[in-house]
């Protein structure tokens, strides 16, 4: 890919944070923002990174740093995947060349990273309730600062959102939420709110609501009935009262076009000089804004790769092998044909988890609830109780948030309702907000839950028709972010014993079992242990729940050492094993177990592989712990 010619950029070059911002003539801002548009282009088409949301928010995030005081007045970013431009404005200019690289910055709002970043996210809609806890901490502690919370049209889908908004409103603390919608969330927004917001943002609404804001406003407090006068000035309008917002006990002002800087700060600067209590800020903008490849795509360009700033072409990854996310939707695709019953959720990711394919065979059958995995959880619930076959898809990470759903409203009734975990494992670029470490952890301990990890792509093919199958209870199936292992796949699946995991590779005295994606490093670790003449065996557990206690004791028993190797937290799959043996006494004659799991800290982001070698997770490291196992001796063989 070549690399552009970075752009002249004279006056953010004098910028090294918002103080030298809020120095300069407020009529300099628009250019101000028109080189951090380019700035931000140059930047990300180096690395790749989160794009889209970023341009679509250059000319708030310079607003908001030319009226607030920031960092004494806090700002947060929903998500953080926006904030590219806000950490160019603070200090991170050049820094954002490295950014999602290995040592490089974040591609989220992280606190260890600065002090611009009061709020580290990655996961969506937690920025108003954050932010509610930092307003009230400033009342309590006699400080006058602000807190203003940027959020999306898609984190407002979160319920998480509106219970901050609803406790908000009782609180009455002084809190600043922007609302950012630019009709968009990762796919196009789906839902009744998303309907409302286009009501609001409508020509005949705004028209009618702003006709009723001149009698309304003269019913308003002072601060209100001000700030109206002057917005209008400057704005398409200004309006407030009977928005959903308002119910709740916020004054709502918009909504203002937030790429219009002269009409984003007397806005700003009459919320921040009057008055007190929530108020949301309705801001509408355009996801992608000014770089016309973006604005030409399906997704606005969310996600990119390195690209080619000229083009907009990204590069694109070189593998023979399919993804595991395609593998899935095809596989399910393909059951769903001969099994009618079967329908799929997810939760505002469609092209993420591969569902928008799903969708596009059966609309009827595909459900995209917006950004609410409780919802999503419990919806399938409800499926399963009517006799659907639901699978829900989503990311290992997203799932934490559904963790009650999982427990109160599948497991303890026991339905058959079908966890595709995509994203199992690290996921490199985006770091620890989004590595699936703890699924597995946090399903085996309930009763009756069935829990698989695909070792590679056929084996998720046939995890798919398990699940399919199994309507005996919860079920669940994880499998990593990226290209599958490029072996042959089986035309159709078939449907796995439950419980039953298999011996890959014979040996006789270390064997390794892995649960998922270690297969293959742990096949090439017994590879190179062969060498040093060391007889290995493989198994792949297939199951953490239930165990294989047959093939688990055949392990114990003919071996001299065992490694269990996963690529998750520890208290997964490990654990498992390691509690199942000792109950049954299967170490008490000597047998030397080592679990090998991802470690107790969160993982930087880094390439995948990387983030495993750090984890001590790959061939080398599952070789040398069998020499350590195996004591002095063995590792002079290995040194030699
Ligand atoms: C809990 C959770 N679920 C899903 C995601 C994945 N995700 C990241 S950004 C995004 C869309 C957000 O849309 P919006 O808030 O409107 O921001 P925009 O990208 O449009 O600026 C989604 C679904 C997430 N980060 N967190
Ligand atoms: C910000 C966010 O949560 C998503 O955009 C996420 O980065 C997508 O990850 P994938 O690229 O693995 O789909
Ligand atoms: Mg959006």
């Amino acid at each position: 890919m070549p690399l552009s010619q970075r752009p002249s950029t004279p006056l953010l070059d004098r910028i090294a944070s918002p103080a030298d911002l809020r120095r300069l003539p407020e009529a300099s801002l628009r250019q101000v923002a028109d080189e951090l548009r380019q700035d931000l282009i140059d930047a990300v088409s180096r690395t790749g990174g989160h794009l889209g949301a970023g341009l679509g928010v250059v000319e708030l995030t310079v607003a908001i740093h030319a009226v607030f005081d920031t960092p004494a007045d806090r700002l947060i970013w929903d998500v953080g995947h926006q904030a590219y431009p806000h950490k160019i404005l603070t200090g991170r200019r050049e820094a954002m060349r490295t950014v999602r690289q290995e040592g490089g910055l974040s591609g989220f709002a992280k606190r260890t990273e600065s002090e611009f970043d009061p709020f580290g996210a990655g996961h969506s809609s937690t920025s108003i309730s954050a932010g509610l806890g930092m307003a009230v901490a400033s009342e309590l502690d006699g400080r006058r600062n602000h807190v203003v919370a940027v959020i999306g049209d898609g984190a407002m889908s979160a319920g998480m959102a509106y219970e901050a908004m609803n406790n908000a409103g009782a609180l009455d603390a002084r809190l600043i939420v922007i609302l950012n919608d630019n009709d968009m969330s990762i796919a196009p927004p789906t839902g009744a709110l998303s309907a409302y917001l286009a009501r609001l943002v409508s020509g005949r609404t705004y028209r009618s609501l702003r006709d009723r804001a001149k009698t309304v406003t003269r019913r308003l407090p002072e601060f209100v009935r001000e700030g109206a006068r002057k917005t209008e000035e400057y704005t398409r309008g200004f309006f407030t009262g009977g928005t959903m917002f308002e119910e709740l006990g916020f004054y709502y002002v918009g909504p203002i076009d937030g790429h219009d800087v002269d009409h984003l700060l007397p806005v700003l600067k009459n919320v921040r000089d009057t008055g007190d209590g929530p108020v949301l800020i309705h801001v509408v903008t355009r996801k992608g804004k000014g770089y016309p490849p973006a604005e030409a795509s399906a997704d606005k360009y969310h996600g990119v790769s390195k690209f080619d700033v000229v083009t907009g072409a990204q590069a694109k990854p070189k593998s023979n092998a399919p993804s595991y996310t395609k593998v899935f939707a095809e596989t399910l695709i393909q059951e769903a044909h001969e099994d009618e019953r079967i329908v799929a959720i997810n939760a505002a990711m469609p092209d993420g988890t591969g569902l928008d394919l799903f969708g596009q065979a059966f609309p009827k059958r595909t459900f995209d609830v917006g950004i609410a995995e409780q919802h999503a959880v419990t919806f399938a619930a409800g499926l399963a109780t009517e006799g659907f076959k639901p699978f829900v898809a989503i990311y290992s990470t997203f799932l934490q948030r559904a963790y009650d759903q999982i427990v109160h409203d599948v497991a303890i009734q026991h339905l058959p309702v079908r966890f595709a975990i995509d994203r199992a494992g690290f996921v490199g670029a985006d770091g620890p907000t989004h590595a699936g470490s703890f699924d597995t952890g946090f399903l085996c301990p309930l009763p009756g839950m069935v829990v698989m990890a695909a070792a590679d792509e056929a084996e998720l093919r046939h995890m798919v028709r398990t699940a399919v199958e199994h309507d005996g209870g919860p079920i669940s199936f994880r499998y990593p972010r990226g290209n599958g292992t490029g072996v042959e796949m089986p035309e159709r699946g078939k449907a796995l014993e439950i419980g039953r995991g298999r011996i890959v590779r014979e040996g006789s005295k270390v064997a390794i079992l892995s649960f998922g994606s270690r297969l293959a490093e742990a096949v090439a670790a017994a590879e190179e242990l062969e060498g040093f003449g060391l007889s290995t065996t493989v198994a792949d557990a297939r199951f953490a729940k239930p165990l294989d206690t047959d093939l688990i004791g055949r392990l114990a028993r003919e071996h001299e050492v065992l490694v269990l190797i996963e690529e998750g937290a520890s208290g997964g799959f490990a654990a498992q094993v390691l509690e199942h043996m000792a109950r049954h006494g299967l170490m008490d004659r000597g047998l030397k177990v080592r679990p090998m799991t991802m470690p107790d800290r969160f993982v930087d982001h880094a390439a995948p592989d990387a983030m495993i070698r750090a984890s001590g997770l790959d061939r080398a490291a599952i070789v040398e712990t069998v020499f350590r196992a195996l004591g002095d001796a063995a590792q002079r063989v290995m040194r030699a």
